[in-house]
Formats: structure tokens, C-alpha cells, sequence
């Protein structure tokens, strides 16, 4: 007997459909095996030895998008985040020497263009793309997509292309599938009186520039950002049909707030030319790119680079390297800490003019947050992923807490007060739910650091309100609540809490961006819970105490 043959005539649709879809699969994989693992994007820039703008900026960018970058060099500058002291252009036959050495020996899947700084310079890109291009159709290779950033003038006022210049910029400007003008170098090219001072104008110089070079126009909108208003909105206009149509799509985005915008056009056009082979649209392409762009700006004044405009990150999307999280936490707590110290609770605890139904309150509701608290401490020891972190959180849930819950105990009893009875506040259940909340996720690394803040915020103030009662001259052993003040500067309760930061600082190191933002915003929530928990304690809700 035969064996059985797999005629589609014989099959149900579902199944043959299922069989052609899997053959599909199994084509794709091959040819996969024979395909470039990343695009391969070209830069034709000017240098920026500051590292923020030219093809300094573009290879970051390439990168950070996951395409490989070649990069051919129209100018040597001496630049910073001030400005630009000085520019050697490359002789043109030396242009397209780096031109040719690119593409004599690799495929070029999309190209960027941006600073040409002279006729000749401009001339020569012509030449060589025009070969390109021919060579390219005559191989059936795919044609480049064309980004060309008419750069004129750097941010700083310093023009990056000659008079001359401008004329055979215009000339190459129909080779290119989009042009990426900012707000004055639009103007030029529309031949407009004055810079856009807003949206709409901006949107019909970018219609009238698209019409007249038959390209696609993505108007970069971040002068505007600056000037106001809480978006920076960029422009895309495209040609919609042969016959001089043109549709305009508005690309939004959040406005930042900051000086350090060195390089963000250039930054923005060769993301654009990473992007685009990689999505359906123009659209698509501006979309992702413009978001991505946020983020690279608004992490920019943590960079710290230069004294003037400084540059984006263009690694936004990884942990801070050099920066512990420890040390990026304590920067980014300082507001709610200052307040924390400032607050009259805490005053008040210090000049010893709190009521004790006030700290009472306040005792209480940390009771019942810490059952809470100790439950979470002994899931991270379960959690933990070494046996010495297992060990100190089994020890923080059942020895450093008690001695807290002691002292409570004691305390009621010293005063004569009778807490039984009172339940948990608003305040108290929102503290213990987002901590809950962050446990939920899985994550030991979260939860090591959504309890982190209530180690460290109460050592640190521990420590400084024993040195203020020290400089008030009171001696701590006969100050109302200077048992509570002992507790926390003591140096046993600063060793936990070292070992605690320490634990988070590795978890950090090794967790992706994702995971070090979630354990940086779950500790930042849990510290501003502290406040309002000290809080309450004035503003006490009646709840039976
Ligand atoms: N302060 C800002 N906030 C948000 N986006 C900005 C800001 N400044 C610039 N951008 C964005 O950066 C990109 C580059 O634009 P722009 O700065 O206008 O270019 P150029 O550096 O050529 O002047 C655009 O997407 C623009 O909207
Ligand atoms: C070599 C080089 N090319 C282009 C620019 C312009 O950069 P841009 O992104 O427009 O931003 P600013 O530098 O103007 O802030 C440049 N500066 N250098």
C-alpha cells in the first residue's frame, strides 16, 4: 500500500490553509537564514567632536534605532555645546572618495544627508547618488530611501552652508524622498519674509515647500516648542497624488522644558532615515521617531555635557551608567525629603511641642502598616535570588521590626493609651496598597525597592533630628520622643538599611531600563507616602482613637 499523499483536493480548507501559511513560515526562515541581521543606513555629515549634532549624533542615533551606520565625512568642525570656532571642508573628490569606498563594498539601505556646506560639496553628493541610484536600478537592487536635512545654520547662529551653497542645495532637493527643515531653514526654503511664529503657519509654509519640490516635507517644530505651550508639534506633508495635492499630518508630542537641545535636528532626520525602511509610512516612521526623540530630550539635562546647549541622551533607553540607583534615588527624592524635614510633624517632634495624641495617632497607624510591611519583608526573602539577601530580609521581618513594634507597645503603655479599637486610615491603606500593588508584579527587584524608602528616609531623618536635638542642647535620654529618635539613628538600624540600598543598587545594575524605571517609581510612590503618613499624624481623621 502507498503512503498516503497530501493532495489539497483532499484536505479542508482550514487545513490546506494552515499548510500554505506554515510552508510560508518555513520559506521565510530560509531565505532568513541568507538575509542582513540589521539596515544598513549611511550618514553624509559634518563632525560634531562635542558629540551631540553631525554624524557624531547620526551614528548614535542609527544605533540606538538597532541599524548599522556607515559614515562619510563633508566637514571637519570644531564645535561644542557653545557653538562652532572653526570648519574644514573636505575637498569634494575626497567626498566622494569616502562615498565610494562605502558603496563599491556594501548595500546602502537608506541614506541620511545633511550638512553639504558648499556648492562643490553639494555637487559631488549629486554625482555619486546619481550613480547610485543608476547602478542600483541596473543590479534590481532596492532604491536607498533619501532623508536630506537641509542644514544652514547651527542653533547657535553659525552657518554651516555658504550663500553660494544654498542655490545647489535647492538643486538636490528633488532627489530626495523628504526633506527635514526646522523652523528657519523652512522659511528659506518657501523664500518666507519670517520664520513660522506658530503651527499653522508652519503647516502651510510645509504645504507650499512640498508642492513646489515634489517631496515629502517633515517640518521640525522644536523652535516653537520653546516658545510656549505644553506640546511641540511637528509637520508631515506629503505629495497625496500626481497632481500637486498635498496631505499635512500634525506629529505631536509633550514640549520639554530644557536649553539642552544641541543636535535634535539631526538627531530627528537620522532617525527618520532608520526608521522608515523599517515601517509602512512616512507617518509610521515620524510617529515612532518623534517618540522616541521625546525621550531622548527629556532626559538631556541629566546628561551633563558642556556649558551651553548641551546634547540629547541618546541612551535614554538604558539604566544611567556610572550612577547608582541609590545615588539617581536620593537625587530624585530630594524635594520630598526636604519636605519631610521641614514639616511641622517633624519640627515639632524635634522642639518637643507635639501633642502625644498626635504621635499616638501616628504610632498607631505604623503598627498597623507595619504587619503590613513585615509580610512584604519576608516575601523578599522569599523572593531573593541569594542566600544573603534571603537571610537579611528574613531578619528584617521578624527582628528589626520588632523592636519598632516594642517600642510601640511600651510607648501606649508609659502614656496610657488604649489603641485597640482604631483602624487604618486612608492614608495608611493608600501606603499599603501601593506597596502591595508593586509586590503583585513579581518582581523582587521592585519590591526590594518599593520598601526601601521606609529603611532609608527613616534613618536619614533619625540621624538629623539626633544632631538637631544635639544642637538644641537636650539630652536625648529625657526628650519626649527621644526613644523614637534613638531607634532610628541607631547605628544597627543605619547597618540594615546600608545592606538594603546595597541590595537595590545590585538589582539595579543588572535590570533592564524598564525594570530600573518600575523599581525607581515604585520607591519614589512609597516616599511620598512617608510624607502624607507623617502627615496624618496633625490632620488626624477621627477613627475612634
Ligand atoms: N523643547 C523641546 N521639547 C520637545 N521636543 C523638542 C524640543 N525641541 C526640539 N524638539 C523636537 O526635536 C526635533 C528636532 O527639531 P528642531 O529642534 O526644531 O531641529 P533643529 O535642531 O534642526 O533646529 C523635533 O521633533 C522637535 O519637535
Ligand atoms: C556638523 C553639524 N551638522 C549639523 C548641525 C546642526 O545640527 P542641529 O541638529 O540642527 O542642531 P544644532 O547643532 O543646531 O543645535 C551641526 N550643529 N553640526
Amino acid at each position: 500500500m502507498s503512503e498516503p499523499q497530501y493532495q489539497q483536493s483532499n484536505e479542508t480548507p482550514s487545513v490546506t490553509g494552515a499548510m500554505a501559511a506554515l510552508a510560508q513560515l518555513e520559506a521565510a526562515g530560509e531565505r532568513a537564514a541568507d538575509a542582513p541581521s540589521r539596515l544598513r543606513i549611511l550618514s553624509i555629515e559634518g563632525s560634531d567632536p562635542i558629540g551631540g549634532a553631525g554624524t557624531m549624533a547620526d551614528m548614535k542615533a542609527f544605533t540606538a534605532q538597532g541599524v548599522f551606520g556607515y559614515a562619510a565625512m563633508t566637514s571637519v568642525l570644531a564645535q561644542n555645546t557653545q557653538g562652532v570656532t572653526s570648519i574644514v571642508n573636505m575637498e569634494p573628490d575626497f567626498l566622494v572618495a569616502q562615498l565610494n569606498a562605502v558603496s563599491d563594498d556594501a548595500i546602502i539601505d537608506s541614506m541620511k544627508i545633511g550638512m553639504l556646506g558648499t556648492p562643490e560639496l553639494v555637487e559631488a553628493v549629486k554625482g555619486w547618488l546619481t550613480a547610485l541610484e543608476q547602478h542600483y536600478r541596473d543590479e534590481g537592487i532596492a532604491k536607498p530611501v533619501v532623508v536630506l536635512d537641509p542644514v544652514m545654520y547651527a542653533k547657535s547662529g553659525d552657518a554651516l552652508l555658504t550663500e553660494q551653497a544654498e542655490q545647489a542645495l535647492r538643486d538636490i532637493i528633488p532627489m530626495a524622498d523628504i526633506i527635514t527643515p526646522n523652523v528657519p531653514e523652512l522659511a528659506a526654503l518657501a523664500d518666507a519674509d519670517q520664520p513660522a511664529a506658530d503651527i499653522d503657519t508652519l503647516e502651510s509654509m510645509a504645504r507650499e515647500v512640498c508642492k513646489r519640490y515634489g517631496v515629502a516635507v517633515y517640518a521640525k517644530g522644536g523652535a516653537l516648542a520653546l516658545v510656549g505651550g505644553a506640546s511641540s508639534t511637528d509637520i508631515l506633508a506629503e505629495p497625496s497624488d500626481g497632481q500637486g495635492e498635498v496631505r499635512t499630518t500634525r506629529i505631536e508630542g509633550r514640549a520639554v522644558r530644557t536649553h539642552n537641545v544641541h543636535g535634535t535636528g539631526d538627531t530627528l532626520s537620522s532617525t527618520l532615515a532608520a526608521l522608515r525602511p523599517q515601517c509602512d509610512t512616512w507617518e509610521q516612521a515620524a510617529r515612532r521617531a518623534k517618540t522616541w526623540m521625546n525621550g531622548a530630550i527629556a532626559a538631556a539635562d541629566r546628561l551633563h555635557v558642556g556649558k551651553g546647549h548641551g546634547p540629547v541622551d541618546f541612551t535614554w533607553q538604558h539604566a544611567p551608567t556610572g550612577l547608582r540607583f541609590s545615588a539617581d534615588y536620593w537625587n530624585r527624592v530630594r524635594p520630598i525629603r526636604e519636605r519631610i524635614h521641614g514639616m511641622r510633624f517633624i519640627t515639632s517632634m524635634v522642639d518637643a511641642t507635639l501633642s502625644l495624641e498626635d504621635f499616638a495617632f501616628y504610632l498607631h497607624q505604623d503598627d498597623i502598616y507595619l504587619t503590613d510591611y513585615t509580610s512584604l519583608l519576608a516575601l523578599a526573602s522569599s523572593r531573593a535570588d541569594r542566600l544573603d539577601e534571603r537571610v537579611f530580609f528574613a531578619q528584617a521581618a521578624s527582628g528589626g521590626v520588632d523592636s519598632e513594634v516594642m517600642f510601640h507597645h511600651n510607648w501606649y503603655v508609659k502614656h496610657g493609651f488604649d489603641p485597640s479599637g482604631t483602624s487604618r486610615s486612608e492614608v495608611t491603606a493608600a501606603y499599603i496598597g501601593h506597596e502591595h500593588r508593586v509586590a503583585d508584579s513579581g518582581s523582587y527587584a521592585r519590591l526590594a525597592a518599593v520598601v526601601m524608602p521606609c529603611f532609608w528616609l527613616y534613618a536619614a531623618m533619625g540621624k538629623e533630628m539626633r544632631e538637631q536635638v544635639r544642637n538644641k542642647h537636650i539630652d536625648v535620654d529625657t526628650h519626649p520622643f527621644g526613644e523614637w529618635i534613638r531607634m532610628y539613628s541607631d547605628p544597627e538600624f543605619t547597618e540594615s538599611t546600608l545592606r538594603e540600598v546595597q541590595i537595590c543598587d545590585r538589582l539595579a545594575a543588572e535590570a533592564s531600563i524598564d525594570e530600573y524605571e518600575h523599581m525607581m517609581h515604585a520607591a519614589l510612590v512609597s516616599s511620598e507616602h512617608e510624607f502624607r503618613f507623617f502627615e496624618q499624624g496633625l490632620t488626624r481623621p477621627a477613627l475612634g482613637f
